[in-house]
Protein backbone atom coordinates (compact mmCIF):
# COMPACT_ATOMS: atom_id res chain seq x y z
CA UNK A 1 0.00 0.00 0.00
CA UNK A 2 0.86 3.46 -0.73
CA UNK A 3 0.15 6.76 -2.21
CA UNK A 4 2.10 9.74 -4.60
CA UNK A 5 2.99 12.93 -3.06
CA UNK A 6 4.18 15.19 -5.49
CA UNK A 7 3.72 12.28 -8.42
CA UNK A 8 6.85 10.50 -6.66
CA UNK A 9 5.49 6.69 -4.95
CA UNK A 10 5.68 6.56 -1.19
CA UNK A 11 4.80 3.18 0.54
CA UNK A 12 2.73 3.66 3.45
CA UNK A 13 -0.14 2.23 5.50
CA UNK A 14 -2.93 4.70 6.41
CA UNK A 15 -2.30 6.86 9.08
CA UNK A 16 -5.01 7.40 11.79
CA UNK A 17 -6.13 10.00 13.70
CA UNK A 18 -4.94 10.78 17.07
CA UNK A 19 -7.55 8.90 18.53
CA UNK A 20 -6.42 5.56 16.57
CA UNK A 21 -9.47 6.34 14.05
CA UNK A 22 -9.15 5.44 10.36
CA UNK A 23 -10.24 8.99 8.31
CA UNK A 24 -10.76 8.40 4.95
CA UNK A 25 -8.87 10.83 2.65
CA UNK A 26 -11.08 13.30 0.00
CA UNK A 27 -10.55 12.28 -3.51
CA UNK A 28 -9.39 14.82 -5.66
CA UNK A 29 -11.13 14.54 -9.34
CA UNK A 30 -14.24 15.53 -9.43
CA UNK A 31 -15.45 16.36 -13.35
CA UNK A 32 -18.33 15.91 -14.62
CA UNK A 33 -19.45 13.91 -17.99
CA UNK A 34 -22.46 15.86 -19.13
CA UNK A 35 -25.59 14.67 -21.50
CA UNK A 36 -25.92 17.96 -22.89
CA UNK A 37 -22.87 18.20 -25.51
CA UNK A 38 -21.51 21.50 -22.83
CA UNK A 39 -18.20 21.41 -21.28
CA UNK A 40 -14.81 19.66 -21.08
CA UNK A 41 -16.67 16.16 -20.95
CA UNK A 42 -19.23 15.50 -23.10
CA UNK A 43 -21.02 12.26 -23.29
CA UNK A 44 -19.88 10.07 -26.15
CA UNK A 45 -19.94 6.15 -26.88
CA UNK A 46 -16.44 4.68 -26.09
CA UNK A 47 -14.63 8.04 -25.22
CA UNK A 48 -14.54 7.22 -21.14
CA UNK A 49 -13.14 3.87 -19.16
CA UNK A 50 -13.57 2.64 -16.08
CA UNK A 51 -10.54 1.48 -13.73
CA UNK A 52 -11.74 -1.00 -11.77
CA UNK A 53 -11.31 -3.87 -8.45
CA UNK A 54 -14.06 -6.09 -8.28
CA UNK A 55 -12.89 -6.69 -5.08
CA UNK A 56 -13.54 -3.19 -4.30
CA UNK A 57 -17.36 -2.14 -2.91
CA UNK A 58 -16.84 1.46 -4.50
CA UNK A 59 -15.65 0.35 -7.42
CA UNK A 60 -18.81 -2.02 -7.87
CA UNK A 61 -21.18 0.48 -7.80
CA UNK A 62 -19.85 1.75 -10.98
CA UNK A 63 -19.45 -2.04 -12.20
CA UNK A 64 -23.20 -2.61 -11.30
CA UNK A 65 -24.95 0.49 -12.98
CA UNK A 66 -22.87 -0.23 -16.06
CA UNK A 67 -24.39 -3.46 -16.55
CA UNK A 68 -27.87 -2.92 -14.94
CA UNK A 69 -28.61 0.10 -17.91
CA UNK A 70 -26.34 -1.84 -20.56
CA UNK A 71 -23.51 0.82 -20.97
CA UNK A 72 -21.04 -2.27 -21.45
CA UNK A 73 -20.23 -0.99 -24.88
CA UNK A 74 -20.50 2.33 -24.64
CA UNK A 75 -18.01 2.81 -21.62
CA UNK A 76 -14.67 0.16 -21.76
CA UNK A 77 -13.58 -1.52 -18.01
CA UNK A 78 -10.30 -2.61 -17.16
CA UNK A 79 -10.41 -4.77 -14.06
CA UNK A 80 -6.85 -4.57 -11.74
CA UNK A 81 -5.18 -7.46 -9.83
CA UNK A 82 -6.96 -8.12 -6.56
CA UNK A 83 -3.71 -8.47 -4.88
CA UNK A 84 -3.06 -5.02 -3.66
CA UNK A 85 0.95 -4.92 -2.50
CA UNK A 86 3.25 -2.28 -1.48
CA UNK A 87 3.38 -0.99 -5.22
CA UNK A 88 -0.50 -0.51 -4.51
CA UNK A 89 -3.12 -1.44 -7.49
CA UNK A 90 -1.64 -3.41 -10.10
CA UNK A 91 -1.98 -5.19 -13.76
CA UNK A 92 -0.10 -8.61 -12.97
CA UNK A 93 -2.26 -11.02 -14.19
CA UNK A 94 -4.57 -12.36 -11.64
CA UNK A 95 -7.50 -14.91 -13.53
CA UNK A 96 -10.07 -12.62 -13.78
CA UNK A 97 -8.50 -9.56 -14.31
CA UNK A 98 -7.08 -7.31 -17.26
CA UNK A 99 -3.77 -6.14 -18.54
CA UNK A 100 -3.87 -2.42 -19.48
CA UNK A 101 -4.41 -2.02 -22.73
CA UNK A 102 -5.27 1.39 -23.59
CA UNK A 103 -1.94 2.49 -21.98
CA UNK A 104 0.50 -0.74 -21.03
CA UNK A 105 0.81 0.42 -17.51
CA UNK A 106 2.18 -2.44 -14.68
CA UNK A 107 0.64 0.01 -11.76
CA UNK A 108 -2.70 2.19 -11.77
CA UNK A 109 -0.43 5.02 -10.19
CA UNK A 110 0.73 5.25 -13.69
CA UNK A 111 -3.00 6.79 -14.89
CA UNK A 112 -2.60 8.85 -11.83
CA UNK A 113 0.37 10.31 -13.15
CA UNK A 114 -0.79 10.67 -16.38
CA UNK A 115 -3.46 12.65 -15.13
CA UNK A 116 -1.50 14.85 -13.11
CA UNK A 117 2.56 13.88 -12.90
CA UNK A 118 2.09 16.12 -9.69
CA UNK A 119 -0.75 14.44 -7.86
CA UNK A 120 -0.69 14.37 -4.47
CA UNK A 121 -2.74 11.50 -3.11
CA UNK A 122 -4.00 7.56 -2.83
CA UNK A 123 -4.41 5.72 -6.08
CA UNK A 124 -7.97 4.23 -5.29
CA UNK A 125 -10.38 3.04 -7.70
CA UNK A 126 -12.76 3.21 -9.25
CA UNK A 127 -11.31 5.75 -12.07
CA UNK A 128 -13.10 7.25 -14.92
CA UNK A 129 -10.67 7.96 -17.42
CA UNK A 130 -10.95 10.00 -20.94
CA UNK A 131 -9.53 8.61 -23.36
CA UNK A 132 -9.50 11.68 -25.53
CA UNK A 133 -8.56 14.50 -22.95
CA UNK A 134 -6.18 11.49 -21.72
CA UNK A 135 -7.02 12.16 -17.85
CA UNK A 136 -9.05 11.09 -15.16
CA UNK A 137 -12.43 12.97 -15.20
CA UNK A 138 -13.51 11.35 -11.56
CA UNK A 139 -12.44 8.98 -9.19
CA UNK A 140 -15.27 9.49 -6.83
CA UNK A 141 -17.63 6.38 -7.36
CA UNK A 142 -21.10 8.55 -5.77
CA UNK A 143 -20.65 10.48 -8.69
CA UNK A 144 -19.43 8.39 -11.21
CA UNK A 145 -22.24 5.72 -9.98
CA UNK A 146 -24.77 8.77 -10.36
CA UNK A 147 -23.03 10.10 -13.82
CA UNK A 148 -23.16 6.35 -15.03
CA UNK A 149 -26.79 6.72 -15.03
CA UNK A 150 -27.88 9.80 -15.59
CA UNK A 151 -25.42 11.76 -18.24
CA UNK A 152 -24.48 8.24 -19.96
CA UNK A 153 -28.40 7.25 -20.52
CA UNK A 154 -28.96 7.98 -23.99
CA UNK A 155 -26.07 5.41 -24.68
CA UNK A 156 -27.91 2.54 -22.39
CA UNK A 157 -29.20 0.30 -23.80
CA UNK A 158 -31.81 -0.89 -20.81
CA UNK A 159 -34.48 1.83 -20.75
CA UNK A 160 -34.02 2.16 -16.42
CA UNK A 161 -32.92 4.59 -14.41
CA UNK A 162 -31.92 3.61 -10.57
CA UNK A 163 -32.59 7.42 -9.40
CA UNK A 164 -36.17 7.81 -10.31
CA UNK A 165 -38.03 11.71 -10.45
CA UNK A 166 -40.25 10.69 -7.40
CA UNK A 167 -37.60 9.38 -5.32
CA UNK A 168 -34.43 11.47 -6.08
CA UNK A 169 -34.04 13.18 -2.86
CA UNK A 170 -34.99 10.02 -0.62
CA UNK A 171 -32.39 8.58 -3.03
CA UNK A 172 -30.02 11.10 -1.82
CA UNK A 173 -30.64 10.95 1.54
CA UNK A 174 -30.50 7.39 2.01
CA UNK A 175 -26.83 7.39 0.14
CA UNK A 176 -25.73 10.17 2.72
CA UNK A 177 -27.15 8.29 5.37
CA UNK A 178 -25.50 4.45 4.30
CA UNK A 179 -21.76 6.08 4.16
CA UNK A 180 -20.35 6.62 7.59
CA UNK A 181 -21.98 4.26 9.52
CA UNK A 182 -22.27 1.11 7.11
CA UNK A 183 -20.13 1.56 3.67
CA UNK A 184 -17.18 3.05 5.60
CA UNK A 185 -18.20 2.21 8.85
CA UNK A 186 -16.39 -1.41 8.19
CA UNK A 187 -13.58 0.01 7.47
CA UNK A 188 -13.64 2.22 10.50
CA UNK A 189 -14.33 -1.28 12.71
CA UNK A 190 -11.26 -2.94 10.84
CA UNK A 191 -8.75 -0.33 10.16
CA UNK A 192 -8.94 1.13 14.16
CA UNK A 193 -5.40 1.21 15.82
CA UNK A 194 -7.66 1.60 19.22
CA UNK A 195 -9.80 -0.53 21.14
CA UNK A 196 -12.13 2.60 21.82
CA UNK A 197 -12.27 3.61 17.40
CA UNK A 198 -12.71 -0.05 17.03
CA UNK A 199 -15.98 -0.19 19.32
CA UNK A 200 -17.42 2.64 18.81
CA UNK A 201 -17.46 1.91 14.82
CA UNK A 202 -18.95 -1.16 15.17
CA UNK A 203 -21.62 -0.61 17.62
CA UNK A 204 -22.68 1.69 15.01
CA UNK A 205 -22.19 -0.13 12.18
CA UNK A 206 -25.19 -2.47 13.72
CA UNK A 207 -27.25 -0.36 15.07
CA UNK A 208 -27.71 1.33 11.68
CA UNK A 209 -27.37 -2.43 10.07
CA UNK A 210 -30.60 -2.88 12.86
CA UNK A 211 -32.18 0.12 11.65
CA UNK A 212 -32.18 -1.12 7.38
CA UNK A 213 -33.69 -4.17 8.86
CA UNK A 214 -36.80 -2.71 9.61
CA UNK A 215 -36.79 -0.83 6.72
CA UNK A 216 -36.87 -3.57 4.82
CA UNK A 217 -39.66 -5.55 6.85
CA UNK A 218 -41.72 -3.05 5.25
CA UNK A 219 -40.46 -2.68 1.98
CA UNK A 220 -39.11 -4.60 -0.88
CA UNK A 221 -35.89 -1.91 -1.56
CA UNK A 222 -34.36 0.93 0.72
CA UNK A 223 -36.74 3.58 -0.48
CA UNK A 224 -40.08 2.38 -1.53
CA UNK A 225 -41.23 -0.74 -4.16
CA UNK A 226 -38.02 0.02 -7.04
CA UNK A 227 -34.53 -0.96 -7.10
CA UNK A 228 -32.44 2.18 -6.78
CA UNK A 229 -28.59 3.46 -6.49
CA UNK A 230 -28.80 3.49 -3.22
CA UNK A 231 -29.58 -0.39 -3.20
CA UNK A 232 -26.36 -0.73 -5.06
CA UNK A 233 -24.41 1.61 -2.34
CA UNK A 234 -25.90 -0.82 0.30
CA UNK A 235 -24.99 -4.41 -1.56
CA UNK A 236 -21.62 -3.79 -1.83
CA UNK A 237 -20.90 -3.67 1.71
CA UNK A 238 -23.72 -6.10 2.52
CA UNK A 239 -21.97 -8.63 0.02
CA UNK A 240 -18.49 -8.56 1.54
CA UNK A 241 -19.84 -9.07 5.06
CA UNK A 242 -20.08 -12.39 6.08
CA UNK A 243 -17.47 -13.15 3.76
CA UNK A 244 -14.65 -11.11 4.88
CA UNK A 245 -15.97 -8.11 7.13
CA UNK A 246 -17.18 -10.54 10.04
CA UNK A 247 -14.15 -11.74 10.56
CA UNK A 248 -11.53 -9.50 8.93
CA UNK A 249 -12.87 -6.34 10.31
CA UNK A 250 -14.05 -7.98 13.29
CA UNK A 251 -17.44 -6.68 12.61
CA UNK A 252 -18.61 -10.10 14.50
CA UNK A 253 -21.72 -8.32 16.95
CA UNK A 254 -23.91 -10.87 14.43
CA UNK A 255 -23.33 -12.02 10.97
CA UNK A 256 -25.73 -11.17 8.24
CA UNK A 257 -27.00 -14.26 7.65
CA UNK A 258 -28.68 -13.43 11.15
CA UNK A 259 -30.79 -10.73 10.04
CA UNK A 260 -33.49 -12.30 8.04
CA UNK A 261 -34.80 -9.22 5.93
CA UNK A 262 -31.06 -7.77 5.32
CA UNK A 263 -30.36 -11.51 4.55
CA UNK A 264 -32.98 -12.18 2.16
CA UNK A 265 -32.69 -9.18 0.55
CA UNK A 266 -28.82 -9.49 -0.16
CA UNK A 267 -30.14 -12.35 -2.17
CA UNK A 268 -32.50 -10.79 -4.27
CA UNK A 269 -30.01 -8.31 -5.29
CA UNK A 270 -27.51 -11.00 -6.29
CA UNK A 271 -30.14 -12.59 -7.98
CA UNK A 272 -30.97 -9.10 -9.98
CA UNK A 273 -29.26 -8.74 -13.64
CA UNK A 274 -25.66 -7.29 -13.37
CA UNK A 275 -25.10 -8.01 -9.93
CA UNK A 276 -23.61 -11.10 -9.62
CA UNK A 277 -21.71 -10.97 -12.74
CA UNK A 278 -20.18 -8.13 -11.49
CA UNK A 279 -19.42 -10.08 -8.14
CA UNK A 280 -16.35 -11.51 -7.65
CA UNK A 281 -16.33 -14.04 -4.17
CA UNK A 282 -12.92 -14.69 -4.94
CA UNK A 283 -11.25 -11.50 -5.31
CA UNK A 284 -13.39 -9.97 -3.27
CA UNK A 285 -11.59 -12.86 -0.11
CA UNK A 286 -8.07 -12.34 -2.03
CA UNK A 287 -8.18 -8.48 -2.08
CA UNK A 288 -8.70 -8.05 1.82
CA UNK A 289 -7.03 -10.95 3.32
CA UNK A 290 -3.72 -10.76 1.33
CA UNK A 291 -3.16 -6.88 0.65
CA UNK A 292 -4.20 -5.70 4.05
CA UNK A 293 -0.99 -7.60 6.25
CA UNK A 294 -1.17 -4.85 8.52
CA UNK A 295 -4.78 -6.32 9.58
CA UNK A 296 -3.66 -9.97 8.33
CA UNK A 297 0.14 -10.19 8.66
CA UNK A 298 -0.17 -13.58 7.20
CA UNK A 299 -1.48 -12.73 4.21
CA UNK A 300 -3.59 -16.18 4.62
CA UNK A 301 -6.82 -16.61 3.21
CA UNK A 302 -9.43 -18.29 4.86
CA UNK A 303 -11.49 -21.28 2.95
CA UNK A 304 -14.93 -20.81 4.36
CA UNK A 305 -17.71 -19.07 5.04
CA UNK A 306 -19.78 -21.25 2.51
CA UNK A 307 -22.49 -18.72 1.28
CA UNK A 308 -25.24 -19.71 -1.15
CA UNK A 309 -26.18 -16.15 -2.84
CA UNK A 310 -28.08 -18.32 -5.29
CA UNK A 311 -30.59 -19.65 -2.28
CA UNK A 312 -34.19 -18.91 -2.72
CA UNK A 313 -35.34 -15.84 -1.01
CA UNK A 314 -38.58 -14.71 0.34
CA UNK A 315 -38.59 -11.02 -0.80
CA UNK A 316 -40.89 -12.22 -4.09
CA UNK A 317 -43.31 -11.14 -1.33
CA UNK A 318 -44.28 -7.58 -2.49
CA UNK A 319 -44.79 -9.15 -6.55
CA UNK A 320 -42.47 -9.17 -9.02
CA UNK A 321 -39.35 -6.98 -9.37
CA UNK A 322 -39.38 -3.56 -10.94
CA UNK A 323 -36.78 -1.64 -12.15
CA UNK A 324 -38.27 2.73 -12.69
CA UNK A 325 -38.31 3.04 -16.63
CA UNK A 326 -36.88 6.02 -18.43
CA UNK A 327 -36.66 8.48 -19.41
CA UNK A 328 -34.51 10.89 -16.72
CA UNK A 329 -33.72 14.33 -17.61
CA UNK A 330 -30.99 15.27 -19.70
CA UNK A 331 -28.95 16.78 -16.71
CA UNK A 332 -29.67 14.79 -13.21
CA UNK A 333 -26.50 16.28 -11.70
CA UNK A 334 -27.52 16.18 -7.86
N1 LIG B 1 -14.15 7.69 -1.80
C1 LIG B 1 -13.66 6.76 -2.75
C2 LIG B 1 -12.96 5.59 -2.05
C3 LIG B 1 -12.36 4.60 -3.01
C4 LIG B 1 -11.38 3.66 -2.29
O1 LIG B 1 -10.91 3.94 -1.19
N2 LIG B 1 -11.04 2.52 -2.93
C5 LIG B 1 -10.10 1.60 -2.31
C6 LIG B 1 -10.39 0.16 -2.69
S1 LIG B 1 -11.74 -0.54 -1.83
C7 LIG B 1 -8.70 1.86 -2.85
O2 LIG B 1 -8.52 1.96 -4.05
N3 LIG B 1 -7.74 1.95 -1.94
C8 LIG B 1 -6.35 2.12 -2.28
C9 LIG B 1 -5.64 3.02 -1.29
O3 LIG B 1 -6.29 3.67 -0.50
O4 LIG B 1 -4.43 3.07 -1.36
C10 LIG B 1 -14.81 6.29 -3.61
O5 LIG B 1 -15.92 6.07 -3.09
O6 LIG B 1 -14.62 6.16 -4.82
Amino acid sequence: MGLLVDGEWKKDWYAPDDAGRFVRPKTRFRDQVSANGQGRFPVEPGRYHLYVSTACPWASRTLIIRAVKGLEEAVGVTVVDPRMGEDGWSFEGYPGSDQDRLHGARYLREIYQRADPHYTGRVTVPVLWDTRERTIVNNESREVLRMLDTEFHALAREPVTLWPEALRERVDETITALYEPVNNGVYRAGFAKSQDAYEKACRELFTALEGWEQVLSRQRYLCGDVLTEADVCLYTTLVRFDLVYYAHFKCNLSRLQDFPNLWNYLLDLYQTRGFAETTDLEHIKVHYYWSQDAVNPTRIVPLGPRVDLRAPHDRDRWGPRRLAPLPVPASGRS
